[in-house]
This record gives C-alpha cells, structure tokens and sequence, in this order.
C-alpha cells in the first residue's frame, strides 16, 4: 500500500517510519492518525490509558471466562438436582400408584412442590388418561421451563409417570449476582491501580519534570541568580544537575558578557563626549562669527572674500551669502583702496593690524563709514591661508554724534529752562534760557541742590507729591511754585523725567520748567468769567449750579436742609426798555448788591439771566429760616434804588424751594422755586411763596391749556366780544374795543385773562392775535354792509404780533380783502409793547399810520414811556390805564396821574381815553379833565356782537347823556 500522499508524518519524514516500514505500511492512514493522536495526549493521559488497556482489557475477559464457568457449574449443578429430585419423586409415587392412592401420593408431590424453582408437578398413572396428581404454581416462573419426565416402574413393569416443569430463573438470577460482584472487585481493583500508579508517576516522574521544565525556562530567560539543587539519584536527578551546571556556566558568561558591555559602553561613550565637545567648540566659534554684531569676513591671501557673516552682508545690504568672492577692492572706495591693501600687508607681515577707519562701498553703491581691523588665519600647521577682516559700522555713533551736537544746541537755544541733575538733585547742567527764568548763571547753580529753586512758603508739599510720582512713574509734569534768584515766586509748568543707565537704576534727572505766571492770570481770569456773571460779579447759571450740585453733596451727608430762594424783579423789563440798559444794568448791580448784603455769610447769591436772581441758603433749620431772608430781600429791595436822575422802587417775587422736600436735585430744585416765584406773582406780586406740590399742578393745566388752545384755533372756539367807547363830550359811540373770549366746549365763555398770558408764554399768541384782528375786521365791514353807522373797531395787538411778524403786511391783507377802510381799525398797542424795541417801534407805527390806520397806547401811565419817544411814535390815542380810574377821584396820586396824562395828551395834541369807568364820579372828574373818550362798565359790559349790533340799530349811544 502506498503511503498516503497528504498524510501528516510521511516515511521520509518520520526517521522511525524506515525501520517500521514494512510491518506497519498496511495500517496506513488510521496508524498515522493514531500516533498523532497519541502523541498530542499529556504524559498522564497516556499513563490512564495505558492501564486502562493494560488492566482493564483482562479483567474483562477474566470477568468474562469466569462467568461461563459459573455458568455451566451452576447448571450442572442445577441438572443433578433436578435428576434426584425427579427419582425421589419417581421412586415415591411407585407405591401409590400401584395402590392408586393418591392420598399417600399427595405429601410427596407437596414436599416437591416446595422447591421454588418447580413451578408444575404431575403424576400420571397409565390406568387413566386423568393426572393421577397434579400441582401447578405458575407465579413461580421468572425464566425459561425445563420439563423432565421419568417412567415410575413397579416389578419391571410401567405403572405411570412423573413429569416436573423447572424454573431456571433463580439459576440466572445467582449468575448475574456472581457477574456483578466480580465485575465491582475487577473495577476496584483496576481504580486502586490505577490510583497508586498516577501518584507514583505524578510524584516520581511528572513533578519533576516540571521542575526541569521550570529551570531550563529560567534560563531560556536568563535568570540565572537562583541554583538547581537536586539530591535525587535517579535519571531525572541527573538531568537537573547537568541543568544546574550549565546555569552556572551560563552565568559565568553573561557576567563575562555584561563585563564586556560596560567597557564597550564606556568606550563609545567617551567617544560620543569627543564628538559633541568637538561640535560644540565649532559651533561656538561658528556661532560667534554668525552672531557677532561687527561685521566679520575672510579674505584669502590674494584678497577674495570666502566667507561673511550675517552682520556683515547686512551692514553692507548684500544678499545672504553674495559676498563670497567679492574681491576686498571692490568693497572699498578707489580713495581708500591703497590704506586698505597696506593695512592687509601689514596683517600679513604682523599678525594682526590695528583699528583704523575706512569707508565700505554698500551693495546699493552707497558708502558707510567702518572701522576696520585684520587678524592673520593660519592653517594646522601654522601657514598663512588668509585674514579675518572685522569690520563696525560708524553710521550711527557718526549719527549719534550729530544728534548730541544738535540736542546741544537745542538745549541751548530752547526757550524752555531745562535743568539736568544726577541721582541726588545735585545739579549738573542748565541751559541758557534757565539762566533767563531764574537768574542763575551755571556756575552759581551747578554742583548745588534743586532744593534752592523751591518756594518753600507756597510748597504745601506739592514738591515732594511730584517727587514720589517721579519714582514710581518715572516722570512727572504739573505746576510746582518756584522761586528765582531774586526771591520772586512763579508758577512754572514743570516736565520731569527720569534718565536710567543700562542697569535700570535713575543716573539723571531732566527738568523742563516754563513760567506760567501770566497764563495763571489769565486762566483765573478766564475760569472767573466762565464762573462768574460780568455785570454783577454774581456766580452765574453754571457755578450756581456747581454750588448748589456741592451744597447737595454736602447736605445729603448729613441729613441737612437748605433753600433755595428764585428771586424774579416785576417789571424790570419795563425799567430796561423805558429808561434803557444802562440804567437796567446799574439797577440789577444795585439788586445784587442788596441781595448779597441781604443774606447770611456762607450763602450765595447767584444771577441766571436777566432779572432773575437765586440765592442759596447753605442752613436751614425750619422755614421760618428761608422766609427770614425772603423777607429781609423784599424789604431791603422796596428802598428805592437811585440811579442817575433816576430813583427807582424794584419789587420783587420770591419763590422759596428746600432741600430735600422740595426736590433731591438742581433741576427739580431750581424748577419748583420758579413754580413758587411765579405762583408770588399770580398772587400780587411783591411777597414770596415757598413751593408746594399744587404748583406743579398749575404748571400741568398750563401744558393742558395750551393743547386745548390750539385745538380751539382748529376748531374755531374763539369769539369777540366788543366795548363800546363813548364822547365824552357828544356822548356819542364813536367805536368798540374786540375783546377775545374763548368758547370753551366744557368751561363756557373763558376770560382773555386765563389763556391770554399762557398763549403768549407757549407762543401761540401770534395765531390767536391775528384770528382777532381778522374777526375784527370782518365784523366791521359786517356792521357797515348791515347798514349801521360806520365805527372804529380798536384790536389789541401783542408785542409777538409787533415786533416778530409783517404787521403791516398783515393788515394790509385783511382791510383788502374786507374792503374795510383803515381809518376804522385802531391798533391798541401797550407801552411796554412800544419801549421793547423803541426804534422798530417808531418805524412800525409811522408804516402804519401811513396806511391810515389808528393807533393808541394802550396801559399808559404803567410803564416807563420815554416822553422824547412818544412824540415820535405818531400815536392818535393815550389810553389811561384802569388801575388809574379806578380810584379816582377818591386817590390823590392816582387824579394826579390821570390828570397829568390828560395834560400830556393835549399837549402832545393826543386824544385822550380812560377804560374802565364804572361810576358816575369817575365820569364827571374825567369830564372835569377833560378826557375825551371813555370805555367802562358805566357805558357797557363788553358785549356779543350781534347784541351790539341790535343795540346799535336801535340808536343806542347817539349822544343822548350817558348820566341821565
Ligand atoms: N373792572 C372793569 N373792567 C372793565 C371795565 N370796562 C372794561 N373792562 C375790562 O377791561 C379790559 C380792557 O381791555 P384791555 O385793557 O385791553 O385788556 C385786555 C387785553 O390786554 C387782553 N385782550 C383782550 N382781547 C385781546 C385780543 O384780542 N388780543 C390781545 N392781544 N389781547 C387781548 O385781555 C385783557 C383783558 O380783557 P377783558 O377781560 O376783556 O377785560 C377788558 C374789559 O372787559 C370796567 O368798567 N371795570
């Protein structure tokens, strides 16, 4: 049989398989398989195996053998008990079958019966067909029947049969007992053999060898410190101590080896440290002559450059690494080239040349001044091979040198003092323009402390603040106090730095002083004029509130109150317009005067503008304190002020607001005291008001007064009401005067008094003043188209409507397009209107009476006229204010007035009007005069005008006496 080609030990391979060859070859494959089967289990499996097939295999077929011998001897046994027990039973019955007495027959047959293993006996007799006895016990069968049958024979003679059925289930049962009980011994057996054999295999054999293995592991990874000890004698002992021995060689070698290592190791190293410490020198010499500042380069002999530093190339602008084999000729100027080739011969002759300065020709072709030195370069054996070059650049020190000469002259010639010093203040050097400030020349000051330029009197430790900054900043500037030679003390504006050496510490100090004396002037000056009103020397809106802003600051700190009083002079306007500005102004300087001597010292007075003044009172316990100097100012101010020719009585408002109740700021301070100053005028003028929350709540109904106004312009709300104005002479109607009222949706017919005041303030007046004066007019023409007697309608005019609008224009277009004839319009124009602008007025008025219109003074006698101005101002009517009229003739001055302005009227050849005449005596006292119209409640209420209308149709005023 061939060997298979695929199996897994081929003949040539398996060395034992040439001796085997033959024998084995038939086995083929399953031997193959099996020995690497085999060869795959551990020792101990192949020991269980091999006792296994060893013992276990016979004690099988002992087991086996021995069970067929029990076999056919129980067997036998069992026959020759069957045999005996068949003639016993043969023997017995010969007698009662021959005497057919089964009664002797019976016992016999039952002592058979008890045999277990009989399950039948019978009895026949050759007599009878019948069983002559019989016993069967069925249940007794457990295995297969034997059923023997003997002849019972009586004098040779064959009297009958006995037949017995064996069981032989007891004969199978005892030989499987036997086959158990030897199969158990042979299996115990076989355990404790195969027990005792691992042990001793385990102990003797297995152990061992796993020690061996252990060790030659061990060495396999070089552990080799620990020694094999074995005291066996056997094979395995020797084996380990051969082990033992080879770990000791082992080690021997390994020390040799490691021995060896070291040496190398250190050798290497060694070499290694050569190496870098030769590196290392070449790179610092290379680092040097690549880091060197100064410009470095090798020339050869002949004078070619081999090799140039970074300095070099860039000092002179090359490119990296351009300037190899640029001749050293071609680097230097033709003046310098014959110095430059001696001062390398000398190099070569010396050794070395000394420092001498040249100039280099740049890249860019540009020429730099250098110094230059030269050092001969030897090769290993000593012979010339070239020369170093090094080579500085003198630009800048060239530069530098320039500059200080420069800084020099500058330090000269500066109109700034500048003063050097060292570390300690001990001066070094000062300039000429110091010498100027000061008085000092430098040999007076140099070598001295700055401490003798300082004002010690006004120092106040300024100097020592600016020292402390200086070094810890390393500068200071600000205004020091200083002193000249003469002992006159300056202000100079000082600029102070400090100038450190290379260590960081302070070697000088540089001072640059300029006289600021004149500028501090000016500035005070200037800050006085920012803080201070010109014409009073008051603290104006601005420093006021600083003052106040202060005051807050101050107070709030501690629970503190103060006031703040808005003091308002009534009519000062009309001072200022009638008597002009130069008495205005020496008025409110007289004003500001008092106010200051009115009030306590730590309180300020201060002007916002104008006439309104404010005083800040710095303490105020309770309001009794604010009220004391609102008082005081009123009464010190009801003295009559005596300007020029001029005396005049000043009364003012005074509205009073505390802090904090009042308001916790300027603005709402300031505010609510103007509220409260206004609300002392409302109420007559004259006294003073401290401010309560309701004036707000005026200032509120103002801002509603004034939406509802101009939606009562949109809507058309406004009506004229007219006065009649009467001859006195004639008692005839000879015109009316519009009066405006406001229809209001929810208030009914309001006062011109109410809205009047509030148009003019939120500048809606304008547009209400000329709605009048076109009603007006169109009323008239109404009145003369009905048929009525043609009148003068008188309108009053506002000072916006005057001064800031086209009046004439205005007009001009109404009488046009109502076809209404100037000379029946008269335009009520009230003095303070006129003094306002006296010149524009002047010109106004005469465009106007050039159109033909009628003009009157309203108020007269209230404000301050200029008399040389009213005869200018073309006026055809004075109209006597009804303050005046009222209490006449009863009031002494107030006849005296009225009587006086009638005089003037007929001496400047002016009609003549009172208003407001109520009674009969007024009429006759202004008749006694001779005033020549009148306008009162005594004549008429102004009135509706289509009831004037009625009334006048009726004939009304047409000269019947108005007293009758
Ligand atoms: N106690 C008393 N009063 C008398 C008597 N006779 C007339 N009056 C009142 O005196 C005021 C006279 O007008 P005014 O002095 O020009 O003073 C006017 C005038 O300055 C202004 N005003 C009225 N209508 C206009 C207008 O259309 N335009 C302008 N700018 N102001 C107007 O309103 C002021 C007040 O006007 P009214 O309230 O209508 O008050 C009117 C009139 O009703 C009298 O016998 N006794």
């Amino acid at each position: 049989m061939q060997p298979e080609p695929h199996s897994e030990l081929s003949a040539a391979d398996d060395p034992e398989s040439s001796s085997n060859t033959l024998p084995w070859r038939w086995l083929g494959r399953p031997w193959h398989w099996l020995r690497s089967w085999l060869t795959r289990l551990s020792m101990r499996q192949l020991f269980v195996l091999a006792v296994l097939a060893g013992l276990g295999l016979p004690g099988v077929l002992v087991t086996l053998v021995n069970r067929e011998f029990r076999r056919q001897e129980l067997e036998n046994q069992f026959r020759i008990e069957q045999e005996r027990a068949l003639e016993i039973l043969s023997l017995g019955m010969r007698q009662p079958l021959w005497d057919l007495s089964r009664l002797t027959g019976k016992p016999l047959v039952e002592s058979v019966m008890k045999d277990e293993r009989v399950v039948a006996v019978r009895i026949d007799g050759s007599f009878s067909n019948e069983p002559f006895l019989a016993a069967v016990e069925p249940s007794r069968q457990t295995g297969q029947l034997a059923r023997l049958t003997r002849q019972v024979f009586y004098d040779g003679q064959s009297i009958g049969s006995v037949t017995i059925d064996f069981d032989d289930g007891h004969l199978q049962a005892r030989l499987a007992k036997q086959t158990v009980e030897y199969t158990l011994l042979i299996v115990l057996e076989l355990t404790a053999s195969l027990g005792l054999i691992l042990f001793l295999l385990d102990a003797r054999f297995l152990r061992p060898l796993r020690r061996l293995s252990l060790q030659a592991s061990a060495l396999t990874q070089r552990v080799f410190q620990h020694a094999f000890v074995w005291d066996r004698s056997d094979e395995i002992g020797d084996v380990g101590r051969q082990l033992e021995w080879s770990r000791r060689e082992l080690l021997r070698l390994f020390d040799e080896l490691h021995h060896k290592n070291r040496e190398l190791e250190l050798d290497i190293i060694e070499r290694k440290n050569v190496e870098v410490a030769l590196r290392a020198s070449e790179g610092k010499y290379r680092e040097l002559f690549l880091s060197n500042l100064d410009g470095i380069f090798v020339v050869d002999l002949d004078g070619r450059c081999l090799d140039a530093n970074p300095a070099m190339e860039a000092m002179l602008g090359y490119p990296t690494g351009r300037l190899a084999g640029v001749e050293s000729d071609q680097l230097v100027p033709s003046r310098w080239r014959d110095y430059d080739r001696d001062m390398r011969h000398r190099v070569l002759l010396d050794g070395h040349c000394g420092e001498y300065e040249i100039e280099l020709r740049c890249y860019d072709c540009s020429v730099i001044p250098v110094s230059a030195k030269g050092v001969l370069m030897r090769d290993e054996q000593g012979r010339p091979v070239g020369v170093w070059r090094i080579m500085r650049d003198l630009s800048e020190r060239q530069a530098s040198a320039a500059q200080m000469e420069l800084a020099s002259k500058v330090f000269d010639n500066t109109t700034e003092a500048i003063l050097v010093t060292d570390q300690d203040s001990q001066i070094i050097s000062i300039n000429r323009a110091f010498t100027d400030m000061f008085g000092y020349t430098p040999d007076q000051l140099v070598g001295r402390d700055t401490e003798v330029l300082r004002d010690l009197e006004r120092d106040g430790g300024a100097y020592a603040l600016a020292r402390q900054s200086l070094l810890r900043d390393g500068a200071w500037q600000g205004e020091l106090p200083l002193c000249r030679r003469d002992g006159e003390s300056f202000t100079a504006w000082v600029q102070v730095n400090v100038v450190r050496n290379v260590t960081g510490q302070i070697s000088n100090v540089v001072m640059l002083m300029r006289d600021i004396s004149a500028i501090k002037v000016a500035n005070e000056r200037i800050l006085h004029l920012a803080r201070f009103d010109a014409l009073t020397e008051l603290p104006n809106r601005a420093y006021f509130r600083e003052l106040v802003d202060a005051a807050i600051t101050a107070t709030a700190r501690h629970d503190d109150r103060f006031g703040l009083l808005f003091v308002d002079l009534d009519h000062f306007k009309t001072v200022n317009d009638s008597l002009g500005h130069a008495v205005g102004d020496a008025l409110l300087r007289g004003v500001a005067q008092c106010l200051n001597e009115a009030i306590r010292a730590g309180d300020v007075v201060g002007r916002l503008g104008g006439d309104e003044f404010v005083v800040l009172l710095q303490r105020v316990d309770s309001n009794n304190d604010a009220a004391f100097v609102a008082a005081r100012i009123l009464e010190r101010l009801a003295q009559p002020f005596r300007i020029g020719e001029h005396e005049l009585v000043v009364t003012p408002s005074v509205g009073i607001a505390l802090y904090r109740e009042d308001g916790e700021d300027y603005d709402t301070l300031i505010r609510n005291a103007d509220a409260a100053m206004y609300h002392a005028k409302e109420s007559g003028r004259n006294n003073y008001q401290f401010y309560t929350a309701d004036m707000n709540a005026r200032a509120s109904e103002i801002l509603l007064v004034e939406s509802q106004l101009r939606r009562a312009l949109e809507r058309d709300e406004f009506v004229l009401h007219y006065q009649p104005q009467v001859d006195m002479r004639s008692g005839r109607l000879v015109g009316v005067e519009a009066l405006i009222r406001w229809q209001h949706p929810e208030r009914g017919l309001v006062g011109p008094n109410q809205f009047i005041p509030i148009a003019e303030e939120r500048g809606l007046i304008a547009a209400i003043g000329n709605w009048a004066l076109r009603e007006a007019c169109r009323q008239n023409k109404a009145w003369q188209r009905a048929g009525l007697p043609a009148i003068e309608v008188a309108v009053n005019l506002s000072a916006l409507q005057f001064h800031h609008q086209d009046i004439a224009n205005f007009i001009a277009a109404q009488l046009a397009e109502f076809e209404l004839d100037a000379c029946h319009l008269c335009l009520e124009v009230t003095e303070s209107i006129i003094m306002e602008d006296a010149e524009s007025t002047v010109s106004t008025m005469s465009v106007l009476k050039q159109m033909g219109l009628r003009l009157a003074i309203d108020d007269f006698g209230t404000g301050y006229s200029s008399l040389s101005y009213l005869k200018r101002f073309k006026a055809d009517k004075l109209k006597i204010d009804r303050s005046f009229v009222a209490d006449v003739p009863g009031d002494s001055d107030d006849s005296a007035i009225t009587r006086a302005v009638i005089s003037l009227a007929r001496n400047l050849n002016l009609q003549v009007i009172a208003e407001g005449v109520e009674t009969a005596a007024q009429w006759q006292f202004l008749q006694s005069e001779g005033c020549d119209e009148v306008q009162g409640y005594l004549i008429s209420r102004p009135l509706p005008a289509a009831e004037l209308g009625l009334r006048l149709a009726a004939g009304e005023w047409l000269g019947r006496e108005i007293l009758a």
